[in-house]
Formats: structure tokens, sequence, C-alpha cells
């Protein structure tokens, strides 16, 4: 059979195009299109033969997608105008448009794609987009499954919950298919409880089985520290953090089906001293880190911003694992200035570096980017790109 011919639409860095590729799909990537420059210097980087459009979505031409001839689309749009913490300008933000043109050109198009796959924030789900989007592939004859997913439900120890769309054309529908319910986790996992309790019944009611931090998390922004920060200070064990927010962690460490964050990490070496947290953000925002150890399962979402923004944007490491947290933050706000420091130093807290959330993203090791690409933006494009076990999973599922 002739290889798939897959039109991947925002591609960022590829992670849409490694995940085709890990899900052994026998398949062609006719054409990324994205306009960030960077973005197609590590595309190119890493999938030199892929023809790169680097133009706007919305100066393709009808005549153009049809000359593609592609079976299948992937895309993950701009998510900005769908996160609770962003405008939410939904459809009437302009960063929405290129999409809204998809949606225009799809039942223009010559020959319809077989399959469509689409990667968009939680929020994305209550959206106007979502709605157009539905109505266009009902139009077009596409039977279809919604998902909210994170890279925890793999066993990863990285939370990004995400909206996910897998669509396929005139076919039967999938077996799991649950019409109007976003499912929160793969359907091969324990059938029963899938439609017991996994499921959203109506759009943007939290399932029973998102984590209690999935459930609250900003999708691109990370946790809400201001709702911590309004408790009665009586509610805060230490660091700022509620019992019940330290228990759901204690869990989460503990919790086997999930793999330790130390499989994910880089040998410390001198290098990563360029990683340590500067003293000014210590003593800033020591409370509002999310702090975790090699041996725990868990990290926050990697934001754009990490690296720069030190509050919400993911978490950081302690590299002294011995250093017990509780004990260098008793009663550390009474202590002077200069102390204060010199016991937060003790954990030696590091971001983690661009490898380690690539590993954590799923990227394999030969994926690299040029070296003219500083670290901060390393984070930047993989605080926008995806998971890419969880997308080659759907990509299985979308054409099993
Ligand atoms: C959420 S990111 C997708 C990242 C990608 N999946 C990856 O793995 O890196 C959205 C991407 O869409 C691109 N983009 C936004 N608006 C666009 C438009 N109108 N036309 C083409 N690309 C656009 C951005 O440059 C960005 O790289």
């Amino acid at each position: 059979m002739a290889p798939l011919r897959v039109l991947e639409l925002y591609s960022g860095i590829g992670g849409m195009h490694q995940a085709l590729k890990e899900s052994c799909t026998s398949a062609e990537v006719v054409a990324a299109v994205d306009v960030n420059t960077l973005a197609n210097e590590v595309y190119k980087h890493n999938f030199p033969s892929t023809p790169l459009w680097a133009k706007t979505i919305e100066g393709i031409t009808l005549k153009e997608f049809d000359r593609l001839s592609f079976d299948m689309i992937l895309m993950s749009p701009p998510c900005q105008p769908f996160t609770r913490l962003g405008l939410q300008g939904d459809v009437s933000d302009p960063r929405t448009k290129s999409f809204l043109y998809i949606l225009d050109i799809l039942p223009r198009l010559q020959k319809l794609p077989k399959y469509l796959l689409l990667e968009n924030v939680k929020g994305f789900e209550s959206s106007s987009a979502r709605s157009e989007l539905l109505r266009t592939l009902a139009t077009c004859g596409f039977k279809y499954q919604e998902f909210l997913l994170s890279p925890t439900c793999l066993g990863i120890p990285n939370s990004r919950l995400r909206y996910f769309l897998i669509a396929k054309l005139h076919q039967e529908p999938f077996s799991f298919q649950a019409p109007g319910q976003v499912l929160t986790s793969f359907p091969d996992q324990d059938l029963e409880d899938l439609f017991k309790d996994k499921v959203i019944d109506k759009v943007g009611e939290a399932s029973s089985s998102l984590s209690s931090e999935e459930k609250n998390l900003d999708p691109d922004i990370g946790p809400d520290c201001s709702s911590k920060k309004s408790l009665p200070k009586g509610a805060f064990l230490f660091k700022l953090e509620t019992v019940k927010e330290m228990e759901r962690k204690h869990d989460q460490d503990n919790d086997s089906s999930i793999q330790m964050l130390k499989d994910f990490l880089e040998e410390e070496n001198e290098e990563m001293s360029r990683y340590f947290l500067p003293l000014n953000s210590l003593l800033r925002y020591a409370f509002l880190l999310d702090i975790v150890k090699p041996t725990c399962r868990r990290s926050t979402c990697f934001t754009k911003g990490y690296g720069h923004y030190v509050e919400g944007t993911g978490s950081v490491l302690q590299t002294a694992v011995d250093v017990q947290l509780e004990s260098v933050f008793k009663h550390i706000e009474d202590l002077p200035e200069e102390e204060k420091l010199m016991k937060l130093s003790t954990l030696k807290l590091r971001y983690f570096t661009p490898r380690e959330i690539a590993n954590l993203h799923g990227f394999p090791l030969e994926f690299g980017f040029p070296d003219k690409v500083t670290i901060k933006q390393c984070y930047r494009l993989l605080g926008n790109s995806l998971n890419v076990p969880v997308v080659a999973k759907l990509i299985s599922i979308l054409l099993g």
C-alpha cells in the first residue's frame, strides 16, 4: 500500500511528525507549515527531507491544498485563544483566523482527507471554535472522538493535560466511540472503567478520573498560585501548600504505575551549573515553586516561559536529594534574608534542561536543536510542542 500522505499544519518543531514516526505508520509528510522561522530551523534540522512551507496557513490557496492530495491532517492550532488565563478570544481572536480558514477550505477540497487529528489546550472543548470544527466534520461526513489526556496516563511523570480530536471519513464509528463525551483515558485502558467514570458527560465538566492538579491546572500557564495566596494562613502546612495538595503529591509519588523522573534526567555534571536557579529567584519565588526530586513521579506542565518566568511554568529539580524540603522551609519566613538564602541554597535547585523536557515529551535522543538555538529559545519551542507518545498512540487508534 502507498504511504499515507500527511499534511502537518502548525508544525513547530515537528512533534506531530515525530509522533507519526513513533506510531510506525507507513506515511510521508508531504508538507509542514509554520510561520515561525526558528521553529522551522529546528524542524529542518530533524526532518531535512520534509518540504517545509514557511508561510501562513491562510496564505495557502485551495488549489495548493488540492495539489498536495493529502490523506491525513495533523494539526496543533495556536492555544492562546482558548487558555483559561488568556483572554479567551476564541473565534474572535486573530490567532484563530487560520483555523477558521482551514474549516472553510475543508469541505471545498477536491478530495477530503481520510483522517484528521487535532491537539489543543484544555478549554478548547468548550469553545465556539470546537463547535465550528464539529459542524464542519459533520458536513463532510467524518466520525470523531474527543479526548482530554495527560502523559501521566502513559506512565510518564509529567502533567500536560491537552484536548485531542481524532476523526475519520465515511467509515465505521470507532469501536469505543462515546458521542458527545470527552474521554479522559485511552480506550484500551480498562474499557469498563472508561464507561463508568472516565468520561466527561457534558463538555467542560471535569471527570472524576483526572487528578485534582489536572482539574485545576491551567493548560498553558501552569497551576494558578493566586488562589493559594488567598487561603487563610492556617490552611498552609508549609510552602503555601494545603494539606490536600501535599497529600496529592505524596500519592502521586507512590503511584508505581508512573515512572520516576530520574529515568528522564541527564547526568549531573559541571555544565549543569548554568541551570541553577539565580539567588534572587530563590528568595522571591521559593514558596511558589513546585520542587521535585529525581525519585518523584510527577512534574507540572512545562510551558514556553520556563526558565524565564519562575512561577507556574514548570517544576524545578532538587538535586541535593538528601536534604529534607520540610526542614528547609520550617520557620524560614522568620529568618533574615541571608540565612533564608543559605537554607534554600542547600536544596541545590535547578531547572530541568531542554534535553530533559524533550525526554519527558518523548522526543528520541537523536532529536536535537541546531547549535545557534539558545536555551531560552529551546524552552519556548518545547513549551509549545506536545507529548509524542500520547499523539503516537492516538494516531495508532485513529488508523487501527
Ligand atoms: C501550538 S504550536 C504547535 C507546535 C507543534 N505541534 C510542535 O510540535 O512544535 C503552534 C504553531 O503554529 C504556528 N502558527 C501560528 N499561526 C500560524 C499561521 N497562521 N500559519 C502558520 N503557522 C502558524 C506557530 O508559529 C507555532 O509554531
